[in-house]
């Protein structure tokens, strides 16, 4: 699937990712309205109203972009009925082409992780039939546990030809407060970045390996160091626009061949119909909001280059 994604991002001139973070908040009334009218002001409606939300700004994307990222936080508020709008969400975002990288920032003891994996990357055996539960392309992973927690991913990933992001630097304010604390004179994250990279040699693509890594956009000196730790490894690279990350700080995310990295964003693109530059479109329009918020990010990513 790294090949693919690649591909897919060369051919689009385009290194960024349509983070679908629904919050109902930034569902238009009209959406929320038709939704509650079929199944009431519930969980179910709830449901309805995000998946109806992001089909449509998928439908006024999708030809520009090579993959989004559904944060999983955003459905499982809604219990049951928020975990069938991922998955549907999920499937419809494959069914017109692009890569899903499933935001779902899981990791645990070896056996659970098998569990995670396969069912956000893998399939499961049901009686004498094989099932796929969400199916995503990717996944997020939290290295915390080390490599017995990693493994079943890693594993999962070479069956399915899928592939993973692990949390290498994280773009939130208190990231540093453990992944900046210096082990043997070198910060955890630059360790974390090496272990990135050794476990990416064992499953490489034709340019890139399938184990990539999370690097936020707020910390681009570090974004520096770690794309010389981990050359063969995929940056994805949350914490663009909405929490303040600068194209012109993202140059170092990238390798000399014009690739290595892909930037998302969430708020910045989905709730664009709220911010005053995308205003004039409306939120009857919130769709095409969308989509000129998303040109608007691929030209200013690509002005760095
Ligand atoms: O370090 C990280 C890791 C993941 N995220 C996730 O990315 C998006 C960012 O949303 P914006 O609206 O573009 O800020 C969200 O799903 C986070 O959970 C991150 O921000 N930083």
């Amino acid at each position: 699937m790294i090949n693919e994604l690649v591909k897919k991002i060369q051919k689009l001139q385009a290194p960024v990712v349509v983070g679908l973070d629904p919050m109902l908040s930034y569902v238009p009334e009209q959406v929320q309205k038709k939704a509650f009218a079929e199944y009431g002001e519930t969980l179910e409606g709830a449901g309805e109203a995000i998946w109806q939300f992001n089909k449509e700004i998928v439908d006024k994307t999708w030809d520009l972009i090579p993959a989004v990222k559904p944060q999983i936080a955003m459905y499982e508020q809604f219990g049951v009925p928020g975990v069938e709008a991922f998955r549907k969400t999920v499937e419809y975002c494959k069914s017109k082409g692009l890569v899903v990288i499933g935001d779902v920032k899981r990791g645990d003891i070896g056996s659970t992780s098998a569990a995670y994996a396969a069912g956000h990357l893998g399939n499961v055996q049901v009686g004498n039939s094989r099932l796929t539960a969400f199916g995503e392309d990717f996944a997020t992973v939290n290295p915390y546990l080390g490599t017995d927690g990693i493994k079943p991913f890693i594993d999962v990933c070479k069956e399915e030809n899928k592939g993973l992001f692990i949390l290498v630097k994280t773009s939130n304010p208190s990231s540093g407060e453990f992944q900046d604390r210096l082990i043997d004179g070198r910060p955890l994250y630059e360790w974390v970045g090496e272990k990135v990279a050794q476990w990416g040699e064992t499953h490489m693509g034709e340019s890139y390996s399938y184990i990539g890594a999370v690097v936020g956009a707020t910390y681009p000196e570090m974004g520096k160091v770690l794309r010389r730790v981990m050359p063969k490894s995929y940056i994805l690279v949350p914490g663009y626009g909405a929490q303040g990350g600068k194209a012109a700080d993202l140059k170092p995310y990238f390798n000399e061949d014009g690739l290595g990295a892909i930037v998302n964003s969430s708020r910045g693109i989905i709730a664009a119909y709220k911010q005053e530059k995308y205003a004039h479109i409306g939120a009857a329009n919130f769709g095409d909001a969308s989509r000129a918020a998303v040109e608007d990010m691929i030209a200013d990513i690509n002005s760095i280059f």
